[in-house]
């Protein structure tokens, strides 16, 4: 039963309409002129199987509605008057939403508007406050109109119900309508209990399976889905057999409701809840299962996973600022002072480094790395890397260096588990303002007590506007050129030692942390040829150099996929190496190779830092246990692959990125005899994955491991140092693999990798031939990156590359203005 509230604007001309509406709740409409009638219109539904009603109805000018498939596309009259019908739904919609429960005929002239609403499942026809000339009528299913013309707008006559003989279509259609407003668990055993569904016509056929199959599409169907444990991947299927159930069961009345709604929200939003019923009744094992998963995939309020540091009133001490402003000399103090203390670094290299400093300090500290263990006699204070630092012991400080790296997409959990699980009185953050704001808000879920202190450059980075003109002949002692491959290290290296008198040492993240640490020596010292530096991006970090002026190569780098501007971020901590305090040159300066990088130089140093929203996480390897627990027979990798679907996060953090960890399972698959545990390990070791050499000797080392014999080393020493690329390129696998053998010695049972002694003497002498041969690296580096640009060559026989920031820039602006154009055209 509909109700029908006509109302028209004051403003409308008071003789412009005369009209009777009738609605049905068919599918098809058609609103005839019928000239047998003169001006009189018959407003008739097309399906064959429902008789014409024609009623009379007076107006002054002819309108057609064009038929429209379903009831939720407008109803379109034309001509001097238009209609636009909105679907019919319920009044109870299940979002609590008025409107749902509205239809609506809107009538559009082209001088003025006139709307109508229908409501239905109400008897009655009300006019709005400030409409006239509609009455109510009684309750029978043809809905009549008041009589008479308005003053100021639509006259509305009396309308005949013609097509009143059926009393049954009458509850029939009044039937449909109220299905809307009953209880979804009701009308689900209504259709349980059913023994078989009513006949329906092919075409009401044909619109049930669009709307199942719009439901089926439905995110938000699937989503909600979720909330009963009905997860993405079976999503599908419940709906495959609810669509198989609703069409064997479905009564007379719903499915006219459901066809009245056609494929649209409202028909999901209808069906939803009795889909619901019908999974919780028939899927009660998969929910289970799911709802198991989803528990033990759960890495929401990560602070709740560290009980004991909970209770523990922690001090958080946040050195906030840029590079070269003293913020971890300030925590080294405390940290020092401590009477135990614990040091967390982003890297092996900067763990030494303070390891060093704290004992020529004369406080007794040890160190500890995934590598090695370096147990200082009577010592409390302990030099870790931030994935080694435990969350059992107790501490006085804690120092956690750079921990803006919280926002790396594949490290960034280590630091987050540091700063919630640490047992420490005072936790001194050192970083970039980068993540400042998210800081606070964990500090306010932990209940930890945070201070702020911020802190400015010693003195500011100058940005030299002259650049290097694109020649390498202008480098100066005590400069960093820094560039973003090895390869053009290489090239670098040699065009300066070949066309200058200076020297250059070496250092990019694949050489291991003792020669950087040698390189960086020979560099410092200078009592020697060596007075420039060539680096890649390892420069960024952990070195204090005497360097007078950083020079940009190139502003732009590969990032695994493709070419890519360096970031802002990497671009001001690298450019702040220049002019440490307390160094040969205080005053810092930063360049370009070529002018044309200047601009985005400049650009990238005034940036303020970019706010993080999300830190890292990654499960403890119980949590991956119990989510395996529910996922039996899967592979480690696939495992992997499922936790991170199926995970939970707080808004504040990110499933840290483990392509790296499923490639490694992955090869890992084979190898029979390993436990959960011994893969999940075996996962986290440093390797370098597109090494085959490197990839191979870790498949060697978890196959005798699962056979539980003892590992050898199995290589070979080399005989000396490099005499090329390719040497060169063995020298760094061979340190990488013994390196990857004493990881692996402290992660595993030790008698498991007995050489880890041998191994370590290995890696030092390596790491020596590997400083022996960048001192006299003169060759050309390998090409391992095909299709990446070719430098330019000179005349000179200098090689000189091209800007490839002014490249993308170039690209960037084409793309921008095809965009535009493209935007015009469509405009
Ligand atoms: N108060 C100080 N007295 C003496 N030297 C200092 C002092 N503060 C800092 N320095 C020296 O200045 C240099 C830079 O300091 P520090 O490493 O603490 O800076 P930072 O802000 O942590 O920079 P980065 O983030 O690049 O590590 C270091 O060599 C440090 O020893």
């Amino acid at each position: 039963m509909s109700l029908f509230r006509i109302y028209k604007p004051k403003s409308y001309p008071s003789s412009s309409t005369r009209l009777r509406v009738l609605l049905s709740n068919h599918s098809f409409y058609e609103l005839l002129y019928d000239p047998l009638i003169s001006q009189h219109y018959r407003f008739c539904p097309t399906a064959s199987d429902v008789p014409n009603r024609p009623f009379s109805t007076s107006a002054f000018t002819l309108f057609h509605l064009a038929p429209c498939k379903f009831p939720s596309q407008a109803l379109k009259f034309k001509a001097s008057a238009t209609f636009y019908g909105k679907p019919f739904s319920s009044s109870s919609a299940p979002n609590g939403d008025d409107d749902h429960g509205v239809s609506s005929l809107t009538m559009v002239e082209s001088e003025s508007e006139c709307d109508f609403d229908a409501d239905v499942g109400k008897t009655t026809v009300g006019v709005d406050d400030d409409d006239e000339g509609c009455s109510t009528v009684g309750d029978s299913t043809m809905v009549e109109l008041g009589n008479g013309i308005s003053e100021e707008g639509i006259v509305v006559d009396s309308m005949v119900a013609s097509d009143s003989n059926d009393d049954v279509g009458l509850e029939r259609c009044e039937g449909h309508l109220n299905v809307a407003s009953r209880d979804p668990v009701e009308v689900y055993r209504e259709l349980r209990n059913a023994e078989k569904g009513a006949k329906q016509t092919r075409c009401d056929w044909e619109i049930m399976q669009q709307v199942l199959s719009y439901f089926g599409k439905s995110g938000w169907a699937s989503n909600q889905a979720l909330a009963i444990y009905i997860g993405m991947s079976f999503f599908p299927t419940a709906v495959q057999k609810f669509r198989n159930f609703f069409f064997k069961k479905c009564s007379a009345d719903v499915f006219k409701y459901v066809v009245s709604l056609g494929p649209s929200d409202d028909a999901v939003k209808f069906l939803f809840p009795i889909f619901v019923e019908y999974c919780l009744e028939e899927f009660p094992d998969e929910i289970k299962r799911f709802r198991g998963m989803i528990k033990s995939a759960d890495l929401t309020k990560p602070h709740t996973w560290f009980p004991f540091a909970r209770a523990m009133k922690r001090k958080i001490v946040y050195h906030c600022g840029p590079t070269n402003s003293g913020k971890t000399y300030n925590a080294l103090q405390r940290f020092m002072e401590a009477k135990k203390g614990i040091y967390c670094s982003p890297l092996r290299l900067l763990a030494m480094e303070v390891f060093d400093k704290v004992n020529a300090h004369g406080v007794y500290c040890s160190l500890l790395t995934g590598q090695e263990k370096k147990y200082v006699p009577f010592s409390n204070h302990i030099a870790c890397t931030v994935e080694m630092v435990s969350t059992d012991e107790l501490y006085d400080v804690a120092v956690i260096d750079e921990i803006q790296v919280m926002a790396d997409p594949c490290r960034g959990y280590a630091w987050t588990r540091a700063l919630l699980g640490l047992k420490a009185d005072e936790i001194h953050l050192c970083g970039d303002p980068s993540v400042l704001s998210i800081v606070r808000k964990i500090c306010a879920e932990t209940g930890d007590q945070l201070h702020e202190q911020h802190y400015d450059r010693f003195k500011p980075l100058v940005v030299e506007a002259k650049t290097l003109l694109g020649d390498l002949k202008n480098v100066r002692s005590g400069d960093c050129v820094v560039a973003f491959s090895r390869r053009e290290i290489f090239e670098v290296k040699m065009a300066i030692e070949k066309h200058t008198n200076h020297r250059c040492c070496v250092i990019y993240g694949a050489l291991p942390p003792e020669t950087r640490r040698q390189q960086a020596t020979l560099f410092n010292d200078q009592d020697n040829e060596f007075d420039v530096l060539v680096a890649s991006d390892a420069v960024g970090m952990g070195l204090n150099l005497n360097i007078r002026r950083v020079i940009f190569y190139s502003l732009s780098k590969y990032n695994g996929d493709k070419i890519v501007p360096v970031p802002a971020s990497q671009v001001k901590q690298i450019a702040g190496r220049a002019g440490r305090r307390g160094s040969r040159y205080p005053d810092g300066l930063t360049t370009t190779l070529h002018l044309e990088d200047l601009d985005y130089l400049i650009e990238c140093l005034k940036q303020p830092f970019v706010e993080v929203r999300k830190v890292g996480l990654f499960p403890f390897f119980e949590q991956v246990e119990l989510f395996a627990g529910q996922l039996p027979n899967v592979t480690f990798c696939h495992l992997l692959e499922k936790f991170g679907e199926n995970c939970r996060l707080d808004g504040s953090y990110f499933l840290c990125r483990h392509d790296h960890i499923k490639k490694v399972a992955n090869m890992l698959e084979k190898v029979q005899g390993l436990s959960l545990e011994d893969r999940f390990n075996f996962c986290f070791a440093p390797v370098n994955i597109r090494d085959p050499k490197a990839m191979y000797h870790l498949l060697r080392f978890a196959s005798a491991y699962s056979q539980n014999v003892p590992v050898n080393i199995a290589m070979g020493m080399p005989k000396g140092s490099a005499r090329n690329d390719s040497e060169l390129l063995d020298l760094e696998t061979k340190h990488q693999v013994l390196s990857m053998y004493m990881w692996l010695s402290n992660h595993f049972k030790e008698e498991t990798f007995p050489y880890v002694k041998k191994a370590e003497a290995m890696a030092t002498d390596i790491a020596d031939l590997l400083g022996q041969s960048l001192t006299k690296a003169n060759w050309k580096p390998e090409s391992r990156q095909a299709g990446k640009p070719k430098p330019q060559r000179k005349e000179d026989g200098y090689e000189r590359p091209r800007s490839l920031i002014k490249l993308y820039e170039k690209n960037r602006l084409e793309k921008a203005s095809q965009n535009k154009l493209l935007e015009k055209v469509v405009a």
